[in-house]
C-alpha cells in the first residue's frame, strides 16, 4: 500500500496559496508495517495555541528552514524526538489556512515500524496511532461544516477514544486518502479503456447534444465529444456501475443527499474537441444532484491538455482548480453548483461522465432520466 502512495503522491499536484509562502508546515508520518498506520499526537493543554487539540507534529517556519520539509522534520524532531534522517519524505499536500490566518505545508513522510519516540513534555500530551485502513472506512462521528475562502466544506470529525481528530488535520488525512489509496483497480480501468475502444472501431459512439428531450441538439462550438451509455450488459460497465452505487451509498450516508439512481456514459473527445464551460443540471429544473467523472487515459503526458477546469459557484471567472484526466482519476462535485470545461486535448481523451440522482418531479415537471 505504501508502494503505492509513493508513486501516486509523486505524481499529485497540491494545491498551493497563490503567491503565499507557506507559513508552517507539519510532518504527516506513515508507518511501514503489514497495515500501515498514520502518527497522531495531542497538542499540550497549556499551549497558547491549538492547546489539547489533535495534531501532526509541526509548527512554524525558521529562518532556518529553506523549505516547508526542513520545518516539518525540525519540528518533529522537537516535538517527538523523531530523528529527520529517520523519514523518507514522499511528497506534499495542500496548502491549508488555519484559523489563525496561518498557511500550513503538509509533507508526507514514512517511518519505520518499532521506533521510540520521546514526546517533548512542554508540547505533546500524548502520541497515537490511527490505521490508514481504519481511515479509509469513513468512521467519522460526525461532520463539521466550515466556511471558508474556498467555499463551504463538510469536514469530517473522528472519534478514537479520547482523541478527536477533525478540522485541518481530519482535511489532510482526507487527502491524504485520496491520493494515495488506489479507488479503482487499474485492471477495470484498463477494461474500461478497451470497451470503449471497442465501441469506437464499431462505429457505436453517437455525437453528444446538448439540452434536453425537444431542445436536444448538436453544437460542435459548444462540446465536441462522442458518446455512449454504459450498461451492465458488459462485465467492466457492470462492475464499473456496481462501484459507483458503492459510491452513491457513503455519499447518502455522510451527506443525507437521498441520491437514487446513477447513470453514466462513456465519453470520447477527438483531438482538439473541449466543453465549453457549463453546469450539468440546472437548479431546481432537474434531478441530476452529483456529477462523476472517471478519466481513462493511460500514460497521459503532462503537455497532453484536456484538462478539466473547475470555476467558484456564483463566480465563474474565478478557477478553482484543473484536473488532468489520468488514467484511474475520478472526480466528483455538486451538479448544479460548479461551472466547468473541458479543454482540448493534444491526444484523443477518454472518460466516462456519469450523474447521481434524485428521483423527483418538480410540479408538472418530470426529469426523465438521459
Ligand atoms: O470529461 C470531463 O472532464 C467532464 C465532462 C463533462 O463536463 C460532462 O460530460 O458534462
Ligand atoms: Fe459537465
Amino acid at each position: 500500500m505504501l508502494e503505492k502512495a509513493r508513486t501516486r503522491l509523486q505524481a499529485w499536484t497540491p494545491r498551493t496559496f497563490d503567491g503565499e509562502r507557506a507559513h508552517a508546515a507539519v510532518l504527516l508520518p506513515l508507518i511501514d508495517a503489514a497495515s500501515p498506520r498514520l502518527l497522531l499526537t495531542r497538542r499540550a493543554a497549556h499551549l497558547s495555541q491549538h492547546a489539547g487539540q489533535v495534531a501532526f507534529p509541526g509548527g512554524k517556519r525558521d529562518a532556518g528552514d529553506p523549505d516547508p520539509e526542513s520545518c516539518a522534520l525540525r519540528e518533529a524532531e522537537e516535538e517527538i524526538g523523531l530523528p529527520r534522517e529517520r523519514v523518507e519524505l514522499i511528497g506534499r499536500l495542500s496548502d491549508r489556512r488555519s484559523r489563525h490566518g496561518l498557511i500550513v505545508t503538509p509533507v508526507v513522510g514514512i517511518i519505520a515500524d518499532g521506533l521510540d519516540f520521546r514526546p517533548s513534555p512542554a508540547e505533546i500530551a500524548a502520541l497515537f496511532e490511527i490505521p490508514l485502513a481504519t481511515l479509509l472506512t469513513d468512521p467519522r462521528r460526525h461532520t463539521d461544516v466550515i466556511d471558508d475562502a474556498r467555499g463551504r466544506l463538510f469536514v469530517p470529525s473522528y472519534t478514537f477514544g479520547e482523541h478527536v481528530l477533525w478540522g485541518l488535520s481530519a482535511m489532510m488525512v482526507v487527502e491524504l486518502l485520496a491520493v494515495a489509496e488506489e479507488f479503482f483497480d487499474p485492471a477495470l480501468i484498463a477494461a474500461l479503456g478497451d470497451e470503449l475502444d471497442e465501441l469506437e472501431q464499431h462505429g457505436a459512439l453517437t455525437r453528444a447534444g446538448i439540452g434536453r428531450g425537444h431542445a436536444h441538439q448538436h453544437r460542435p462550438d459548444i462540446r465536441g465529444d462522442s458518446i455512449r451509455w454504459l450498461t451492465p450488459d458488459h462485465p467492466a460497465q457492470r462492475h464499473y456501475l456496481m462501484t459507483l452505487a458503492s459510491v452513491r451509498d457513503a455519499i447518502n450516508r455522510a451527506l443525507f443527499l437521498g441520491l437514487f439512481e446513477f447513470e453514466a456514459h462513456f465519453a470520447r473527445y477527438p483531438v482538439g474537441a473541449f466543453y465549453q464551460r457549463h453546469v450539468d443540471s440546472f437548479r431546481g429544473r432537474a434531478n441530476r444532484i452529483i456529477s462523476s467523472v472517471t478519466y481513462l487515459n493511460r500514460d497521459w503526458p503532462d503537455d497532453g491538455g484536456g484538462e478539466m477546469v473547475s470555476y467558484a459557484p456564483g463566480d465563474e471567472t474565478r478557477e478553482l482548480g484543473r484536473v488532468a484526466p489520468r488514467a484511474g482519476t475520478f472526480v466528483c462535485f455538486l451538479a448544479e453548483e460548479m461551472p466547468h470545461e473541458v479543454l482540448p486535448a493534444r491526444l484523443p481523451r477518454a472518460s466516462i461522465a456519469g450523474w447521481f440522482r434524485r428521483n423527483s418531479s418538480l410540479g408538472s415537471i418530470i426529469d426523465p432520466a438521459r
